[in-house]
């Protein structure tokens, strides 16, 4: 319980391709008993969608059809979460590096982000909720009352994510990786809509030289301190 809401505060990371959000956010979620909202997940089962309905990625007319049509959920397997997409658990095909690339363009579509938008604020309204992506602390909750921005370099986060398709058997080289990286990058940050960037008010990890259990320290003393702040108002 928080003094400001219901569950607890709201924690927003934020941050580029690779930088560890995901697992961060799986790790602090569980320390701190919160949920574990992945807004990437819910772009990329649009994504999936669209491609399975032939919809073009600048499509607004027929995207917004497909957002109004759509009920993205979680649902916790063990330590590991599934997403449904109108029932069907996509969890494996929204993992694709083709559907990421995918999900970048659909992801600047001003219909999706509408639509996203509402379902993410609903979902994380009542606090105690950890939601990562690329605009949480800018647009989704300007207010949350925690922030990060986790980034590394575009190298180390290309390294990453070299290591993490090679155990899935993809054959693609470490310089490619690199390079999509690289480009998802700049799609993100230089879209009209919700553009990726640092809250004014985030606290910056520069995670290349940092293990995961350290950035999570770094996090959970964050947020604890803020907890503590909000006990004593
Ligand atoms: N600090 C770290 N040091 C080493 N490896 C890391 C670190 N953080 C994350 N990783 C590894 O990097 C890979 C990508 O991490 P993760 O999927 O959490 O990043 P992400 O920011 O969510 O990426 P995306 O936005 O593309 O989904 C994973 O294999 C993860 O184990
Ligand atoms: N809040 C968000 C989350 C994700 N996206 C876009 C940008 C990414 O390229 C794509 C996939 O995200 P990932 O699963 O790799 O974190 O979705 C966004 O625009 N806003």
């Amino acid at each position: 319980m928080s003094a400001v809401r219901e569950n607890g505060v709201i924690v927003a990371i934020d941050g580029p391709s690779g930088a560890g959000k995901s697992s961060l956010t799986k790790l602090l979620a569980q320390r701190l008993g919160y949920i574990h909202i992945d807004t990437g997940a819910m772009f990329r089962a649009v994504a999936l969608m669209s491609k399975r309905a032939g919809i073009a990625t600048d499509d607004d007319a027929r995207l917004a059809e497909l957002c109004r049509g759509l009920e993205v959920t979680f649902v916790r397997d063990g330590e590991n979460c599934r997403v449904l997409a109108n029932g069907e658990d996509v969890s494996t095909e929204i993992r694709t590096e083709e559907i990421g690339l995918l999900t970048s363009a659909i992801s600047a579509r001003k219909p999706v982000r509408e639509a996203l938008l509402t379902m993410q604020r609903a979902m994380g309204a009542k606090g105690g909720v950890i939601l990562e992506g690329r605009d949480i602390g800018t647009v989704v909750f300007p207010d949350a009352e925690v922030k990060f921005f986790l980034s590394a370099s575009a190298e180390e986060r290309g390294r990453r994510r070299y290591l993490e398709l090679a155990a899935r058997g993809d054959k693609a080289t470490l310089e490619e990786t690199i390079a999509k990286v690289i480009q998802r990058d700049q799609q993100d940050e230089g879209r009209e809509h919700a553009p990726l960037k640092q809250a004014d008010d985030a606290l910056p990890i520069d995670s290349t030289s940092l293990s995961i259990e350290e950035v999570l320290t770094v996090m959970e003393n964050a947020v604890r301190e803020r907890l503590a702040q909000d006990d004593k108002r």
